[in-house]
């Protein structure tokens, strides 16, 4: 908490435990292929598949299926604690499952542009076991002036936080098949005088 309110990001390392990081890795690399569709970028109408942008595949996680309610569940205890303790009003979350196939990456973007979005908070958590430096896939995070904040190789267990309309970052092609939960803890608030819709 205080260094999410410090620097407006955090990087946990162990937020969850190896044997329920292993669950969710599971359950993600035996779903079938048509559980997955092709990320895009933009909402709603300005919705567009840009593989020059991202190649990753995505699946929202949704309470009917246990995997990914109970995800959800701890992620709704996370919103509860952050904002007991920081105010912050995050009033709801929605996340995907993220499959980045070899050579795949997301170029540099922001999740959330001033105003025009109700995405607050990003989260991002890492699902492979024994991810090492040279398999690459690294999210990089960078500072106003362009300059690398920091490079997060993805292993399993740690969890990421950062403001979601401060922060540029990207996702580096990787070695091997890489898993994450990307999520967005939201505002519940109207833009426009139309309200954003979940995804
Ligand atoms: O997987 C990551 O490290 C970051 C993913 C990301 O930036 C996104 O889905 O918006
Ligand atoms: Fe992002």
């Amino acid at each position: 908490m205080d260094q999410l309110v410090e620097h407006g990001y955090v990087i946990v390392p162990n937020f969850l435990a190896s044997a329920q990081c292993s669950i969710i890795f599971d359950y993600a690399r035996e779903l079938p292929a048509g559980a997955w569709q092709q990320a895009g970028i933009g909402r709603a109408d300005q919705y567009t598949t840009n593989t020059a942008v991202r190649q990753d595949k995505i699946r929202w996680l949704s309470p009917a299926l246990a995997v990914e309610r109970d995800y959800l569940q701890m992620m709704e205890h996370l919103r509860e604690l952050i904002n007991r303790e920081l105010f912050m009003g995050l009033f709801d979350y929605e996340c995907h499952l993220a499959h980045y196939p070899p050579g795949s990456f997301y170029r540099k973007h922001l999740d959330a542009f001033k105003g025009r979005s109700n995405r607050i908070l990003t989260t991002v958590f890492y699902l492979n076991p024994e991810w090492q430096a040279t398999d690459g896939g690294e999210l990089v995070i960078y500072g106003d002036h362009g300059e690398v904040l920091e490079t997060v190789l993805p292993q399993a267990g740690k969890l990421v936080l950062f403001l979601s309309d401060r922060f540029v970052h990207e996702v580096l092609p990787g070695q091997r098949d890489r898993f994450s939960i990307t999520g967005w803890y939201r505002l519940n608030a109207s833009i426009g005088g139309v309200i954003d819709p979940t995804r």
